[in-house]
C-alpha cells in the first residue's frame, strides 16, 4: 500500500486582514521549525495575503495554496486569478470546487475539471472538493452524488506521482456540505465508507499506483476534539479545516493528532 503522509490544510476562506493573517502564518511556521510535525501543513489564505504569507512561512516546510483559480492563464477576466498567478505568488496548491464556490458561484463539475487542468498546467496540486448535501444524504444518495462529482470534476489524465513523494499532484477532499461550519461531523463509519468508495474510483480512473498515491482529505467541522478519531479512519489522508485553521493552537493540535 502506498505510504501517504497526512496533509493538514487550512482553508481560511474570506477571513483575515494583514496583521492577523501574517502573524498566524508566522506562528505556525515557527512551530513547524521548532518541532518537525508528523504531517504536512498547508495554509490557503485569501488572495490579498498570499505574498506576505509566503514570506512568513518561507523555509518552514508549511505550504501555501489558493482557494480558487480561473481556467485561463491570463486575459480579460476581471476579478479572477489564474493558476499561474498563484504559482507566481508562491503557491504549490489550489482548492477547487469547494461547495461554497459550487453554491455561491454556480460552479459545475465540468468547470472544476477545467480548473484542475489549469492547475496542472501551472504546476500546482489541485485539491478537488466533493460532498453531498443533507437532503442528498437523507435520500440515500450520498455515494451516488459523490461518485458523479469525482467522475466529472477530476482531471481526465492521471496526475503526476513521484515515487518517493508522500502523494500525487492531485488531492481529493470529501466535505459533506451539512458538516461545514455546523459543528456536525460525519461518523467515522460514514467517512470510511465514502473514502473507500473514492479510493476505488481513483484506482479505476488512474490505475493502482497513482490511484493509491492520491491523498483523500476529510473536511467539515474538524476540531482538536474529533481529529484523532477522524485521522485514524482508513483512507483518510488528512483534513481540510475551515474555522479551526484560524486558531493556531487548534490547527496545530489537529496536526498533532495525526497517527
Ligand atoms: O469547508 C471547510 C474547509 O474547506 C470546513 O469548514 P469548517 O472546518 O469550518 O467546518
Amino acid at each position: 500500500m502506498a505510504m501517504r503522509r497526512k496533509l493538514i490544510a487550512g482553508n481560511w476562506k474570506m477571513n483575515g486582514l494583514r496583521a492577523g493573517g501574517i502573524a498566524l502564518a508566522g506562528d505556525l511556521a515557527g512551530k513547524c521549525k521548532a518541532e518537525a510535525p508528523n504531517c504536512d501543513f498547508l495554509v490557503c489564505p485569501p488572495a490579498h495575503l498570499l505574498i506576505s504569507v509566503a514570506e512568513a512561512i518561507a523555509g518552514s516546510g508549511v505550504a501555501l495554496g489558493g482557494q480558487d483559480c480561473h481556467t485561463a492563464a491570463s486575459g480579460a477576466h476581471t476579478g479572477d486569478m489564474s493558476a499561474e498567478m498563484l504559482a507566481d505568488a508562491g503557491c504549490g496548491f489550489v482548492i477547487l470546487g469547494h461547495s461554497e464556490r459550487r453554491a455561491d458561484h454556480g460552479e459545475s463539475s465540468s468547470l472544476v475539471r477545467a480548473k484542475a487542468a489549469a492547475a496542472e498546467r501551472a504546476g500546482l496540486t489541485a485539491i478537488v472538493c466533493v460532498g453531498e448535501t443533507a437532503d442528498e444524504r437523507e435520500a440515500g444518495k450520498a455515494l451516488e452524488v459523490i461518485e458523479s462529482q469525482v467522475r466529472e470534476s477530476l482531471p481526465e489524465t492521471a496526475p503526476e506521482t513521484a515515487p518517493e513523494a508522500a502523494g500525487a499532484s492531485l488531492v481529493v477532499a470529501y466535505e459533506p456540505v451539512w458538516a461545514i461550519g455546523t459543528g456536525l461531523t460525519a461518523t467515522p463509519s460514514d467517512v470510511a465508507e465514502v473514502h473507500a468508495h473514492i479510493r476505488k474510483l481513483l484506482v479505476e480512473l488512474y490505475g493502482n499506483d497513482t490511484g493509491s498515491a492520491i491523498r483523500i482529505l476529510y473536511g467539515g467541522s474538524v476540531k482538536p476534539g474529533n481529529a484523532a478519531e477522524l485521522m485514524a479512519v482508513g483512507d483518510v489522508d488528512g483534513a481540510l479545516v475551515g474555522g479551526a485553521s484560524l486558531k493556531l493552537d487548534d490547527f496545530w493540535a489537529i496536526g498533532r493528532s495525526c497517527p
